[in-house]
């Protein structure tokens, strides 16, 4: 091949170079236009992963004049993907889609599971999840995908009408696998999934058993990663009105035909083997737990895992990594600055980028994601360059969530009791979570039951939603401690961030 090239005239040799990589460019917006759909503002399915970062100051604007507020404290974040904005037609409750039959595994039997369907619809229904949001501004665009045809010769009720969320969770439970290898890096083997439509998934195998709670003397960076805590977490997020989690769905992948097979990544393929009773196993590269001992196997094919919406690449989305600032000692023996000081939130507030916008109270909401879901792996995330600071937080990784249901960790509410500061409507939607009728282990138990691997057992175990509720209540207790405290210093009204400025939604549970 090599000396063929050799004697094409070089002209020829660079067309055919430039040809190749104009068509491997196509392909690539192709796979983004797929699974994303980034060019239809109108279009009522817009997923978390690709969003159009909507102005958290809309959510402050009325119905009928969204002019950005003129407050200061929201001021700039035009491109803040907003938790108060409802991006996916939340209201719109989807039904469980079943894997494929002919690979024989369980048909999801959707929300047939004691859930709350009625409780869920009210939830996304209610003006909480529904605030009015501004236009959406030219550099709000994460990815600008040139049309084929001019916007106003374009029928856009026919063109996008299978983008939305419903339809990628979809997609991602169902559709072929074309391609399965290793993504590098992180401690724990990890596949990049491709579809036929050249969209890709982040896969995450079963480790452990769902209800085998995490060993209380294992330090919690020594823990597995959970698939179903990945499943669980972009549930959990979008009942909190976040959507800063890309859509995670369950699939039964049969390791041998959608794997093995398939794959081209041959430090991948030789890892495989059949285990003394018979199951296909395999365990990958990468620096931590891949060997024997920690391998993944198939029952004797099946395996459950999860599949996440694969963010855009690099190279057309660059992201930034930000380590927190209540991330956690590595060390089994040192503090954390944040453990040791008194008075750490008074820095982290004077430090940039907490000192301006809303990143702070981002920051916080991230905190209390992780305290309901008792996720101590906090270490980083992640924005989008291109929005700059004031931009949305992405909750990236969240396979160590949910190992415990039967006891709570404090600490990582540390932000808001040391801070003592919340997002109003965060707080607004917490409280109405905790109301009967749109009670949070009811409404996760709902949404978690439309996940396909549902058919083979429920995601969350009835212990770790019942620690949901507990938790809640200790987060809401954490506010009032916060406005108690804040009052005895005649600073009470600092406590709450009002992101919703002139908003006049009719339900509004117990006022502050
Ligand atoms: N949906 C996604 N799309 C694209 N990239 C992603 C997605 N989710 C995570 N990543 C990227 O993959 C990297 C590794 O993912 P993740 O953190 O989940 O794996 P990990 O093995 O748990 O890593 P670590 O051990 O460092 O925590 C992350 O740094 C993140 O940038
Ligand atoms: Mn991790």
């Amino acid at each position: 091949m090599r000396l063929g090239l050799r004697r094409w005239p070089p002209p020829l040799f660079v067309l055919l170079v430039s040809v190749s990589l104009a068509l491997h460019l196509v392909l690539a917006l192709l796979s983004l236009l797929v699974l994303q759909r980034p060019c239809d503002p109108h279009s009522p399915l817009r997923t978390n992963a690709f969003p159009h970062p909507a102005n958290s100051n809309l959510t402050a604007a009325k119905a009928g004049s969204p002019k950005l507020s003129p407050d200061s404290r929201n001021a700039g974040s035009s491109r803040k993907m907003d938790s108060n904005q409802n991006p996916h037609a939340a209201g719109k409750e989807g039904h469980a889609f079943s894997p494929p039959d002919r690979t024989g595994y369980p048909v999801s039997s959707g929300r047939s599971m004691g859930s709350s369907p009625s409780k869920l619809q009210a939830l996304f229904s209610h003006p909480l999840y529904n605030l009015p949001r501004p236009p959406i501004q030219e550099d709000d665009w994460l990815l600008r995908v040139k049309p084929k045809v001019k916007d106003n010769e374009r029928d856009s009720t026919q063109e996008w009408k299978d983008t939305d969320l419903q339809a990628l969770l979809e997609q991602l439970a169902t559709h072929r696998i074309v391609s399965a290898v290793q993504k590098p890096g992180g401690t724990q083997l990890k596949l990049v999934m491709s579809f036929p439509n050249y969209g890709q998934a982040l896969f995450k195998p079963k480790k452990q058993d769902r209800d085998a709670e995490t060993d209380f003397n294992l330090f919690y960076f020594s823990d597995f990663e959970r698939h179903n805590a990945e499943i669980a977490a972009f549930h959990l997020d979008r009942l909190l009105g976040f959507q800063r989690i890309p859509p995670v769905v369950g699939r039964l992948i049969n390791v041998t035909a959608e794997i093995k097979d398939i794959t081209t990544d041959r430090k991948l393929a030789r890892t495989f083997y059949t285990s003394p009773v018979g199951n296909v196993c395999f365990y990958g590269q990468c620096s931590y737990y891949c060997s024997t001992e920690h391998a993944v196997c198939g029952r004797p094919l099946a395996l459950e895992a999860s599949l996440a919406a694969m963010l855009p690449d690099l190279s057309l989305a660059q992201r930034r990594s930000w380590r927190s600032p209540w991330r956690r000692s590595y060390s089994r023996s040192k503090l954390a600055q944040w453990e040791k000081e008194p008075n750490f939130c008074a820095t982290v507030k004077k430090t940039p980028p907490y000192n301006k916008g809303t990143r702070l109270v981002d920051l916080i909401d991230m905190a209390i994601l992780d305290f309901l879901m008792s996720n101590m792996d906090r270490h980083h995330y992640e924005t989008f360059e291109k929005f700059g600071n004031n931009t949305f937080l992405l909750h990236l990784d969240n396979g160590r969530a949910f190992g415990r249901h039967s006891r709570d960790e404090p600490s990582v509410l540390a932000p808001l009791e040391q801070c003592c500061r919340i997002r109003r409507s965060t707080l607004l939607r917490l409280q109405l979570l905790s109301r009967p009728q749109y009670r949070l282990s009811d409404v996760m138990r709902a949404s978690l039951s439309q996940d396909p691997l549902t058919a083979v057992a429920p995601l969350l175990s009835e212990p770790h939603l019942s620690a949901l509720d507990r938790r809640l209540d200790a987060v809401l207790q954490t506010v009032r401690r916060c406005q108690g405290r804040r009052r005895s210093v005649g600073r009470s009204d600092d406590v709450v961030y009002d992101d919703m400025a002139g908003y006049a939604g009719g339900d509004t549970p117990a006022r502050l």
